[in-house]
């Protein structure tokens, strides 16, 4: 099968060059050469196209990465009718390890601030419902506690946002490893405005988890204790990687729901007296 993609805002050095647009790609994972050198590897900056920066997944030979806003997958456009590189998008992840209240909250965040929840973790069990070609894949990962290669996890992140229609969301569950994050902002080239972390005890966590009866296969002991191994070993680090930024909005997610939610609705609305503290602050610099 083959996959066409347009490209556009060229500059015109180089509009003459019409073969130059029709990138194409076989099913063999891998783009023949178009004309001149245009071959992608992993990560290509092109001599002719100093402005663009293409990516590509070769176990996904439809994903081709749009950086820049220069070049399109027509066939995505036209499939999708809306495009998130056309507007300004706001993206808040929602992290902390199984268990610590992050679809509770999202919930009411939702409710307050009109930003659009997608779990990672339920676009994940509707794939698998769905009968699709990666189910059984991703439903022996969840079983696991194991973490999805992130070319499937992004997709159907980034169908959700496109179908949404709305332009703030909220991604819970998700970077959950550092190739999570690398792809993610390579694939849309969107940084988290933020990240919105629940802290939360193991032990409260673990007892959470076996009393949320959602019938969820992953929410029995052993594969529990997988989960917070997964979750030390490769989540924090993202964490970690978004603290260093200065990105991290830390919540203790070990009190009551309505108690966590308060400090939520600091971070989404930060109160009066917040405000007036930065705007001193700003006066005082002035
Ligand atoms: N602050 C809280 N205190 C007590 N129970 C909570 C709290 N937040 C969520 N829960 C419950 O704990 C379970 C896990 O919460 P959930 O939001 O599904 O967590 P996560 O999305 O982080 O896995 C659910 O049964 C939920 O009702
Ligand atoms: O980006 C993601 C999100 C979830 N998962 C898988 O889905 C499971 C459940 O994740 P979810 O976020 O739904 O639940 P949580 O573990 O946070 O309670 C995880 O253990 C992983 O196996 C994944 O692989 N990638």
């Amino acid at each position: 099968m083959r996959h066409y993609y347009s490209l556009f805002t060229i500059p015109p050095v180089v509009r003459g060059e019409e073969d130059l647009y029709n990138l194409y790609c076989g099913s063999a994972g891998f783009l023949p050469p178009t004309c001149f050198n245009w071959h992608c590897p992993k990560l290509h900056l092109s001599p002719y196209f100093p402005r663009f920066h293409l990516s590509y997944f070769p176990s996904l030979p439809e994903l081709w990465l749009v950086l820049m806003g220069t070049v399109l997958d027509a066939a995505t456009k036209d499939a999708n009718g809306s495009l998130l590189t056309d507007k300004k998008v706001t993206v808040v992840f929602v992290l902390g390890g199984p268990g610590s209240g992050k679809g509770t909250q999202c919930a009411n965040i939702v409710e307050h601030y009109g930003y659009t929840h997608l779990s990672a973790g339920d676009l994940l069990r509707a794939e698998i419902k769905s009968g699709s070609e990666n189910g059984t894949m991703i439903q022996n990962m969840i079983k696991e506690g194991k973490i999805v290669p992130s070319e499937v996890t992004i997709k159907l992140l980034q169908r959700a946002m496109n179908e949404s229609g709305n332009d703030k969301f909220l991604i819970d569950g998700f970077p959950r490893n550092e190739e999570n994050r690398a792809a993610f902002e390579l694939v849309t080239g969107m940084e988290p405005t933020f990240v919105l972390f629940f802290d939360c005890l193991e032990e409260e966590m673990e007892r959470r988890l076996l009393s949320r009866n959602q019938g969820r296969e992953d929410d029995n002991i052993e594969t529990i204790r997988k989960r917070f191994r997964v979750y030390m070993e490769s989540s924090l680090p993202v964490i970690e990687y978004y603290n260093s930024k200065g990105k991290v909005r830390k919540i203790d997610a070990a009190k009551p729901v309505e108690e966590v939610f308060e400090a939520v609705k600091e971070v989404f609305a930060p109160s009066n007296a917040e405000v007036m503290h930065y705007r001193n602050f700003l006066c005082s610099i002035l």
